[in-house]
């Protein structure tokens, strides 16, 4: 059987880190069975969804590279099929017209509780052979209810939960249709499941009081269910579940904030999923290694410190060109035009960023000219080392702009003044790239103009 997997977001505004570890992880499995990625927009509820929120799903599943095979569907556009559904199910006496209005619901409900009972539909207007129904109202549209079968229990194998078994005498005759004969949310993803050919669905265990009901129509309909995995909550940075309405960002914001899509990913994919000890892995490796039985059973919580680290492991595993091409458009936003220079300053400098927001807060400083930190250049720039660095401005004038020339040079100097390389690589640091704190002097320097070096060596 081939895999087929589906990831289901209702276009109500962006999608966080919690919704997107839920695209995530049917995409691996089904990218590591050989299987069918499939993106289906549960767009029913009118009021709350909008183009501009399918876009913003689609861009940050591209941006994360989670691309379906098949869809984005609509579930808009599904309606016909969902009525034809319905009229099928009506003609087979699995569904029955109740004409219960909402005041008596209500009041039903009231007894209910009084009465210390769970509150639930009381079958009124179930047929059963030999029961009398009561007449229909005039001029009143019934909701369509689904015949939920009668004992025993639902039971699946949760590939994260485990064993759950749900009695039946807890659900309701579900409603599938509304007055208006529009369907309801449980039936239109259990047909859609069953047209898409769904054999696993991975989502959120906000789900999971849904399944029983859902498993119930499948078999009414004579499909057995697809493996179900309830993946556990993500917890925001306060211990709350991560959603829209507490302050969750958008997945893109992670993007502009200079984070790599392959570390995201891997922190995404550790949040909820474990392979031995193994924290930083590429996107191959997740795909090799990832399977459904190796899910974690309690909610996790994001962390962005944890994030920002997983992200500098990844900067420093990718090479100078990917980088010169993500830290480019920083710059030039900068009204900065980076030269060929730019994928050997990433180069040089990568292992000390976690973010390519702070790559090119570094790349800029070879392309604009720095005022040396005040303090750094009271410490290091001092009388004592003025004519030392004179001396090596001199003879960086004529020598060829190599990293092992301007190295011969420097210890040339270090060699006539007796100074140590501390003593002369420090301010000459601060004096070319604002700050003490840099990779070894010859590199930066080689990476720098030369022209720009003299000058501030000059200014000294
Ligand atoms: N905090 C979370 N942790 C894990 N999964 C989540 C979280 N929030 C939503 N999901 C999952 O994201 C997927 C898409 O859901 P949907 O688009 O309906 O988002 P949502 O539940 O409306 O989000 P929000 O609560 O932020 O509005 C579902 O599989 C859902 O279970």
């Amino acid at each position: 059987m081939k895999v087929r997997t589906r990831f289901a977001p209702s276009p109500t505004g962006f999608i966080h880190l919690g919704n997107i570890r839920s695209a995530l992880y049917p995409w691996a499995f089904a990218r590591s069975q050989g299987g069918t990625f499939i993106l289906r927009i549960e767009d029913t509820d009118l009021e709350r969804s909008s183009q501009a929120a399918v876009d913003v799903i689609l861009e940050g599943m591209r941006w994360l590279g989670l691309d379906p095979d098949e869809g984005p569907f609509f579930q808009m556009q599904r309606m016909d099929r969902y009525r034809e559904v319905i009229a099928q199910m009506r003609e087979q006496g699995l569904v029955y017209p109740c004409y219960m209005s909402v005041a008596e619901l209500d009041a039903l409900r009231e007894r209910q509780m009084a009465a210390k009972e769970k509150p639930r539909y009381d079958g009124t207007w179930r047929p059963e052979p030999g029961k009398t129904l009561p007449v229909p109202p005039e001029g009143v549209q019934p909701v369509l209810r689904f015949r939920n079968p009668v004992g025993g229990s639902v039971v699946w194998e949760d590939k994260v939960k485990g064993r759950i078994e749900i009695s039946n005498d807890e659900l309701d005759d579900l409603v599938i249709a509304r007055p208006d004969g529009t369907p309801t949310y449980n039936f239109c993803v259990v047909v859609d499941d069953i047209d898409m050919r769904i054999t696993h669905v991975i989502r959120g265990d906000d789900h999971v009081n849904n399944t029983p009901r859902q498993i119930n129509i499948f078999r009414a309909l004579g499909q057995e269910p697809p493996v179900y995995a309830h993946l556990p909550t993500v917890l925001n940075e306060q211990g709350e579940k991560m959603s829209k309405r507490n302050g969750a960002k958008a997945v893109t914001q992670y993007r502009d904030e200079g984070y790599l899509a392959d570390g995201v990913v891997n922190y995404l994919a550790r949040l909820g999923w474990s392979h031995g000890d193994d924290e930083i892995f590429s996107r191959e490796q997740f795909l090799a290694w990832f399977d459904l039985d190796h899910l974690g059973k309690s909610a996790a919580q994001f962390d962005e410190a944890k994030l920002r680290w997983v992200n500098a492991q990844h900067m420093k595993a990718t090479a100078d060109d990917a980088l010169a091409l993500l830290v480019r458009p920083l710059l030039e936003k900068r009204g900065i035009a980076p030269d060929e220079r730019l994928p050997a300053i990433c180069g040089l400098f990568k292992d000390r960023c976690d973010t390519t927001l702070v790559l090119a807060d570094w790349a800029q400083r070879f392309y604009v000219d720095v005022e040396p930190n005040a303090d750094e250049a009271a410490k290091h720039v001092t009388d004592g080392v003025r004519p030392a660095i004179g001396m090596l401005a001199k003879m960086l004038e004529g020598c060829p702009w190599t990293k092992e020339d301007i190295a011969e040079a420097v210890k040339e100097t270090l060699r006539a003044t007796g100074l140590k390389m501390p003593q002369l690589a420090m301010p000459v640091r601060v004096l070319v790239m604002g700050t003490a704190q840099t990779p070894s002097l010859d590199a930066v320097l080689a990476l720098s103009l030369r022209q720009k070096v003299l000058d501030r060596l000059r200014r000294a």
